[in-house]
């Protein structure tokens, strides 16, 4: 790659001390010139968005994660004030936790136990592994994330004899999704069995009037906290949903809330060859051909990013992933998104990346610190672990653009709060202007749906059937499906019986 490409794409932020190299994507200079009525597009569009349009219009809903960094953007002085009274909630409640105001049955809260799924758990999960510190955090934090019996005896396994100083943190939007509902009262029945009051120990955040807000409100849950319906899902990190897991477990949620809101103010620049998410959006409409024809791949040199691959996942696949654009036609849109990180995938897919079929982009994530203090000399020369891990991108990178694949590198200077803050951010606008660009409802998702109304009329027919077995255990598949008024899903039925 020439040097010319290199300064003449390269694009900063000087007050997180990040950057974007793009001129590891083939794209020819005449791209921009064919994007600029896009450009512009999306630039008003998302103005639109934050100056508080209905963004969202099949839900009828404004979509104001930007407001949740800088609540002076919000369009309502009442918009403003709820958001900054949230934070404030959010440390004082923190503030009584860590004091030992508030805790549980047999002390201080030491543990945290979070309960949530999608954007109620991808957020938090990736920002509590990314920012542990285990000698300085204030509580040990553990998730409930699925319905999977197994899953909750583990993690129940590890906090047994804890759960006097363990508090839970219920989170969902909607209040009514089924798996953080099971997790919940699975976790109530275990309170209970130790003879402990499940309600003195847990909080949610949940939307004003839903049936979990309900549940809590009845029992006198310790707090309430609020989810807005102009808030999605996976863009909550910065509502109650992750600041409040991160400021119990230690994490300074003002830095976090800090990086998000430089990163926005860069975001926002019209200019965009200075503007690291409209040149991110960019990068993936030339790579995918606008139409999801390539993977992107995210590649972070770094373990505290591991679950980046995992939280990006659902903001891009969720947002992306349409049937219809704005205008009703069927365009199936969406961008594949996998990764894990390096350079550990070296030694598990990258063979492919490198030799194998051409169907994918790399999103290099390189972070500039490589650890608190010194490092040991591995070899000669001073060189050492880090220098590795960095060597190790670096050639990848070459080894890749060598046969013509192609890279979008991201260089942060650490694992920090604010670094946290400012990837997330750049990630939301990028998503936002990539939605623009192919015009779609990013912040919708119809399709989860089907799989949950489908859902629904199993657990129905399981119902149904079991009412049957009981009377007579020799009844067979056919006549199940007869007798249960299921005829036609005696394929459903023989997978409910299998042991
Ligand atoms: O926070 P809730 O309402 O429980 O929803 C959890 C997740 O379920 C979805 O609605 C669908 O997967 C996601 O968009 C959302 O993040």
């Amino acid at each position: 790659m020439s040097w010319q490409r290199f300064k003449k794409y390269f694009c900063e932020v000087p007050s997180l001390g990040f950057s974007i190299d793009i001129s590891r994507v083939n794209f020819p200079d005449a791209f921009f010139g064919s994007m600029s009525d896009k450009i512009q597009k999306a630039f008003s569009d998302m103005d639109a968005l934050v100056g508080g349009a209905v963004a969202n219009p099949d839900e009828n809903r404004m979509v104001g994660h930007y407001w949740l960094r800088n609540s002076s953007l919000a369009p309502s002085d009442e918009l403003k004030s709820q958001i900054d009274e949230n934070i404030l909630r959010i440390k004082e409640f923190a503030k009584k936790v860590h004091s030992g105001e508030i805790r549980g049955a047999d002390g201080k809260f030491e543990n945290l136990l979070c309960i949530g799924i999608g954007g109620s758990a991808l957020g938090p999960e990736f920002v509590a592994d990314a920012l542990s510190r285990p000698s300085s955090d204030k509580m040990s934090v553990f998730f409930l994330d699925n319905t999977d019996p197994d899953g909750f005896d583990l993690v129940f396994e590890r906090l047994s004899g804890k759960l006097g100083k363990t508090l839970a943190v219920i989170a969902s939007k909607s209040g009514g999704t089924p798996e953080p509902r099971n997790a919940m009262l699975e976790s109530q029945k275990k309170w209970e069995d130790a003879g402990l009051d499940f309600a003195r120990h847990s909080v949610v955040t949940t939307g004003n009037g839903s049936k979990l807000f309900n549940y809590a409100k009845e029992r006198n849950f310790l707090e309430i906290f609020p989810m807005w319906d102009w808030v999605g899902g996976r863009t909550s990190e910065f509502a109650a949903v992750g600041l409040l897991p991160a400021a119990l477990q230690g994490i300074d949620i003002d830095a976090l809330l800090l990086g998000a809101r430089l990163m926005d103010e860069a975001t926002s620049n019209k200019d965009f060859m200075k503007n690291p998410a409209m040149l991110l959006a960019l990068m993936w409409y030339f790579c995918t051909g606008g139409a999801g024809k390539k993977d992107m791949v995210i590649l972070p040199y770094k373990d505290r990013l591991l679950l980046l691959s995992r939280y990006l996942q659902q903001l891009i696949m969720e947002s992306l992933g349409k049937e219809f654009d704005l205008q009703g036609n069927r365009v199936e849109q969406g961008i594949s998104v996998y990764g894990n990180k390096g350079s550990t995938d070296q030694h598990a897919y990258v063979q492919q990346l490198r030799d194998g079929v051409n169907n994918f982009f790399v999103t290099f994530i390189e972070v500039l610190k490589s650890r608190e203090g010194g490092s040991v000399e591995v070899e000669e020369g001073g060189i050492t672990s880090g220098d590795y891990l960095r060597a190790f991108l670096l050639g990848t990178r070459e080894a890749l653009s060598a046969k013509g694949r192609e890279s979008i590198t991201l260089t942060l200077p650490d694992v920090s709060e604010k670094s946290i803050g400012a990837i997330i951010a750049l990630f939301d606008r990028a998503t936002g202007f990539y939605a623009s660009f192919i015009g779609i409802n990013a912040y919708h998702q119809p399709g989860v749906e089907a799989g949950k109304k489908a859902a629904g009329r199993i657990l129905e027919i399981k119902k149904a059937i079991s009412a049957l077995i009981e009377q007579n255990p020799n009844l067979t598949i056919e006549e199940l499906a007869e007798k249960s008024g299921y005829v036609g899903d005696e394929e459903l039925i023989f997978k409910l019986m299998q042991k």
